[in-house]
């Protein structure tokens, strides 16, 4: 009996990857990927970036954050960032906040989109924003409360759904108790952070399969930093299990400045590489990706966290 149920469960699951053959990929490197970058990024670097990543079919750019500066000095230009780029009519220019202040300086230059942030675990909640996951909940209420007024679009995160740089091994009802909260606050979609790359294929499998019960595979997305090497498996795992929004960052840049250690997301460039391989399209030109991944490295003077960029710029532009 549970034979044939796990059979008709694997059935489902192929049934829903098959009919769902694209997937929306949020690219998150201009604000996860710099904020952590010790190298000061000047401001018309980050537009150049910005403006070469909508040209290449993505459909969502996650642009800067307005947190305090005090907390993340390369976000200091949020402003200058946001006015300065060419915002494309079918592109979402979502940015991060934290609380009420950095929702109103977004509106003040048009943001249409925010992303709000809440932690599965104490331990980074306290280091990341300064308060308890409750006390962040409640923060982000007024936020939700505000950006609703004015029509904005809301975009959830949850950090830490495997593991916490402090607290250790993270529970997946945790994470689904910080993930049904946030929906019941409005957010659209909840993108699910393994923070430090600690995820397994296991551990995801475990932790969506306990949101699976609280919700549904179209309400998430999926955002893996790729410490341990995991981040594409961890991304096929959410796949199977119907979710189809994948959150990555150009180049692999990045990591949390509040998860010492932690790398970068999953690279654009590897995950677009295996989508399109899979014969999943996601309407993004890799060659485009290859070439704006190449400008931000080589101003960082960081070698390419992308492997598929390393095997392939040469290729297409040499
Ligand atoms: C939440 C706070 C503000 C609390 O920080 P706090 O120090 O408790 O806040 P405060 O209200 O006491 O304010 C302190 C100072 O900051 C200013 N301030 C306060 N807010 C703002 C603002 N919005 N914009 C500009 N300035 C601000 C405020 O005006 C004040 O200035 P002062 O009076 O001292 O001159 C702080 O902890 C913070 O900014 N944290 C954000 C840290 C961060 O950005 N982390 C990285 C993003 S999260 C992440 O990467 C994970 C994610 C999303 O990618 C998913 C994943 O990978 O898992």
């Amino acid at each position: 009996m549970k034979l044939l149920k796990n059979k008709l469960g694997l059935f489902r699951t192929q049934i829903k990857r098959n009919s769902s053959n694209h997937v929306r990929i949020v690219e998150v490197g201009p604000r996860d990927g710099l904020q952590n970058e010790p190298v000061h990024v000047p401001t018309n670097v980050k537009i150049n970036l910005i403006n070469k990543l909508s040209e290449t079919g993505l459909q969502t750019i996650e642009v800067t954050s307005f947190v305090s500066p005090k907390w993340v000095p390369q976000m200091a230009d949020n402003t200058k960032v946001f006015s300065g780029i060419l915002r494309k009519k079918n592109i979402s220019y979502p940015v991060l906040v934290p609380n009420k202040q950095g929702l109103e300086s977004a509106i003040s230059v048009g943001a249409e989109e925010v992303a709000v942030f809440a932690s599965a675990s104490e331990g980074f909640s306290r280091k990341n924003t300064n308060c308890s996951t409750q006390e962040g909940l409640k923060r982000i209420r007024e936020v939700v409360d505000e950006a609703k007024k004015n029509n904005l679009k809301i975009r959830g995160y949850v950090s830490c759904v495997v593991g916490c740089p402090y607290d250790g091994h993270v529970k997946p009802n945790e994470v689904s108790k910080v993930t049904e909260a946030l929906l019941d606050l409005g957010c659209y979609e909840i993108s699910l952070g393994d923070t430090i790359g600690v995820g397994t294929k296991q551990s995801t499998h475990k932790m969506i399969k306990d949101l699976l019960t609280i919700t549904s595979p179209e309400k998430l997305a999926i955002h893996c930093h790729d410490t341990y090497g995991q981040a594409l498996v961890n991304i096929c795992t959410a796949l199977d299990l119907g979710i189809t929004v994948v959150d990555s960052s150009v180049s692999g840049l990045g990591g949390c400045p509040y998860a010492r250690g932690a790398t970068g997301n999953v690279a654009t460039e590897d995950l677009i590489y295996m989508l399109h391989g899979m014969g999943v399209e996601t309407g993004v030109d890799l060659k485009k990706v290859v070439e704006a991944g190449h400008y931000i490295s080589e101003f960082i003077k960081k070698p390419n966290a992308s492997r598929v960029n390393n095997a392939l710029y040469t290729k297409y532009f040499s």
